[in-house]
């Protein structure tokens, strides 16, 4: 699924009007209609709702839902926030259609807005895509009380203040919204962690625009929604043996970390690997061959930390390295061999991560070789140095992954995957039960699996973290997040497997 800009969704909304031959009034009305369906789903008639009115066709669509919740028996109330002589055609449209008992108040000076209880909900109707310049003034007041009301408020759109591809300016006030409906397709600002607390729970809600249209928009940002991941599953063949699905190598587990070389194994193995060797230091030996019998175990001739690499290097399709293997000397050395001497693909995790970014010698080593890296936010800055704010997280993902020819899974609530064509994979899967140890090490399993598979390797990062997500899922259905371990997602990775091969009942 497509991210598009705020210009390109204006765009796609006049195509969508002038080729489909709908007016922008009965769109609207559409929008509505869709916002409205989510709402009644969630709250119930006997709610106050308070809507408030932009002076735009955000505004427009916030008096066409207090008509139509009015329809449905809510306790309505709208109000139109600032001098909308200037208002749009269907923002008029819309006022004139309110019945005569649906009056709207008029808010010229912050103090109009009632004091709202937390019990009240509110409809964010003041600004969507249209906005072109930070919130202050007046709206800033307005929009500072709502957020400090306790009411609930459900934003149409966008939480009004924000802006949808670019960072909001620091003076611009923001809704902090419960919950945000989407026209058709999500926004890039939904997908980034710091603005969590203004879009809340955000959703789609489809309004028939033009597939023609957002087919052809360029974009180089998307969403992985299950269909995507579906069209390049592989199903197995019947006549099929153990050497068809690869072998992998898993470089892992150190000194009182062996349980990441545990975790990234089993988690191999769920995702459908044909062999998987793991070398671990001596200590580690008994550890792997009891917790992973399916998995056959080499030792590094070093008791603690990994130290060289097997003789027969190339005989492994792909090679997972980083999961608890620590930041010794001898570590960095067998890296820089690794990165050396194989032309197989490698996945880079954790250790392995940071041992490459702290030096420009291992970085000189990147060029052309087949590399996913999978860090976590602070990995990352590892790899390109300090970030300012998730905006210029993204583009240091892009560049880094142009310049080296990578691909990049940069973990969090919404994983984005860079690739060396400059486009970024946003996943759609997964749940905070995801915040704790060993998560990180079942997804280098994960991937490593797959790539083992001949997945490609943006296949296999797109497939690999949505069915990670979607495992975590599954086991929030039986253990809840705050219960949730490694182990319990690594569990329910068949399910999540099955979910994508076959339709569950
Ligand atoms: N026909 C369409 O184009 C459709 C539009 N839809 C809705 O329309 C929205 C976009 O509508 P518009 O393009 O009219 O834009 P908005 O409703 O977001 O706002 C634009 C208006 O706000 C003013 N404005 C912008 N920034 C401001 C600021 N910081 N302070 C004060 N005033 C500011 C502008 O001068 C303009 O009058 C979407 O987000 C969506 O909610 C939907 O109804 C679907 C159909
Ligand atoms: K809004």
């Amino acid at each position: 699924m497509k991210i598009l800009t705020a210009a390109q969704t204006r765009e796609a909304d006049a195509y969508t009007i002038r080729e489909e031959g709908i007016s922008s009034t009965d769109l609207m009305e559409r929008a509505a209609k869709a916002f409205t369906g989510w709402f009644e789903n969630k709250f119930q008639p006997s709610e106050e709702v308070h809507v408030f009115c932009g002076p735009g066709n955000n505004g427009g669509d916030g008096l066409a839902a207090a008509r139509l919740l009015h329809e449905r028996k809510y306790k309505v109330q709208p109000y139109i926030v600032g001098d909308v002589s200037k208002a749009s055609d269907d923002f008029n449209v819309n006022l004139k259609r309110l019945p005569q008992e649906l009056q709207p108040i008029h808010v010229e000076q912050p103090s109009a807005v009632p004091e709202l209880t937390d019990t009240a909900c509110v409809v964010d109707a003041l600004f969507g895509t249209g906005l072109n310049r930070p919130v202050t003034g007046l709206y800033g007041e307005v929009i500072r009380k709502l957020n400090s009301s306790g009411a609930t408020i459900t934003s149409i759109d966008i939480p009004s203040g924000l802006y949808s591809d670019s960072q909001t300016p620091e003076e611009g006030a923001i809704t902090r919204a419960n919950y945000t409906i989407s026209f058709e397709l999500p926004k890039l600002a939904f997908l980034l962690p710091q603005h969590e607390n203004f879009v809340g729970e955000w959703h789609v809600v489809p309004i028939g625009l033009s597939q023609k249209f957002i087919a052809e928009a360029k974009s180089d940002l998307y969403c992985t929604k299950q269909e995507d991941v579906q069209q390049f599953l592989k199903p197995r063949k019947k006549f099929s043996h153990k050497g068809l699905y690869g072998h992998a190598l898993l470089l892992c587990g150190g000194y009182g970390k062996m349980g990441a070389a545990v975790l990234a194994a089993r988690a191999c193995l769920r995702s459908g690997i044909g062999l998987l060797t793991v070398q671990v230091p001596q200590a580690g030996y008994p550890i792997l061959q009891t917790a992973v019998p399916e998995a056959m175990t080499l030792t590094d001739k070093n008791r603690k930390h990994l130290s060289e690499l097997p003789l027969e290097i190339d005989k492994f399709d792909v090679i997972g390295i980083g999961p608890g293997i620590g930041t010794e000397r001898v570590t960095k050395t067998a890296i820089g061999q690794l990165l050396a001497t194989t032309s197989h693909p490698i996945v880079l995790d954790a250790d392995a991560i940071n041992i490459v970014g702290a030096s420009e010698k291992l970085k000189a080593q990147l060029f052309k070789k087949k590399l996913i890296f999978t860090p976590h936010p602070k990995e990352f800055e590892r790899l390109v140095g300090k970030v300012k704010n998730d905006y210029d997280r993204m583009q240091h993902l892009r560049e880094f992954c142009q310049e080296y020819g990578c691909y990049v899974a940069l973990k969090g609530s919404h994983t984005a995957i860079g690739t060396p064509e400059g486009k970024v994979h946003f996943n759609t899967t997964g749940n905070a039960g995801l915040a704790t140890g060993g998560t990180g090490d079942a997804l280098t399993g994960v991937i490593t699996a797959l790539v083992g598979q001949k997945y490609t390797l943006e296949e296999a990062c797109r497939l690999g973290v949505f069915v990670h997500g979607l495992a975590a899922d599954l086991a929030l259905q039986t253990v809840g997040d705050i219960a949730m371990t490694a182990s319990d997602v690594i569990d329910h990775l068949p399910r999540a497997f099955l979910h994508l091969t076959q339709p569950l009942p």
